[in-house]
């Protein structure tokens, strides 16, 4: 199946010279949901155990829910910041058009609890990188981060110390 046709490309958004990956005409259509879904849970490496997904606000939470529930794992949101209703870490971070930050309940990995993180779009690392350390924070250990595309031209993946995985490449 030929998902990249259901990614579109649109200039100057969210600001001028960026050129944003949209993922909703992929969303809308039943079969291409099933297959990425499919194909994200397939990255993960065969007899690794995944306890909880961590799926990134907001188009982290769509697939990584379908990954978790194939995985048959827990599912955390991380969120932006004020979001969350109970105790949290917090962590600033960049990305490729701006800055914010990032928050996760204190009681939402347990030490030693095994964490695949998704995110729709790895473009400069920035977001990855925070979530990644809010993990390691909480003693949870990072199994694979996956996305369903990769940026490469920004060499986000060079931020990040853990095995990366991606079902599209740009
Ligand atoms: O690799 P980076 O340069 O850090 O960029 C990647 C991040 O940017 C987008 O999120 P955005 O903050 O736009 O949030 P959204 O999912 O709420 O649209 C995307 O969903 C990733 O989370
Ligand atoms: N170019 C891009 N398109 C969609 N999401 C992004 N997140 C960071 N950069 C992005």
């Amino acid at each position: 199946m030929n998902i990249k046709e259901l990614i579109r490309d649109i200039p100057d958004f969210p600001k001028p010279g960026i050129i944003f990956k949209d993922i909703t005409p992929l969303l809308a259509n039943s079969e291409a949901l099933v297959y990425v879904a499919d194909q994200l849970a397939e990255l993960i490496p065969t007899n690794a155990k995944v306890d909880k997904v961590i799926g990134i606000e907001a188009r982290g939470f769509i697939l990584g829910g379908m990954i978790a529930q194939r995985l048959g794992a827990g599912f955390v949101p991380v969120r932006k910041k004020g979001k969350l209703p109970s105790d949290t870490y917090s962590k600033s971070y960049g990305l490729e058009y701006g800055e914010d930050v990032l928050e996760i309940h204190q009681d939402a990995i347990k030490k030693g609890e095994r964490i695949l993180i998704h995110d729709d779009v790895l473009a400069t690392g920035g977001t990855a990188k925070a979530v990644c350390e809010l993990v390691e924070q909480l003693g949870g250990e990072i199994v694979q981060c996956n996305f369903i595309m990769e940026l490469s031209f920004l060499n986000g993946k060079d931020k990040l110390d853990y095995p990366i995985a991606s079902v599209l490449q740009y």
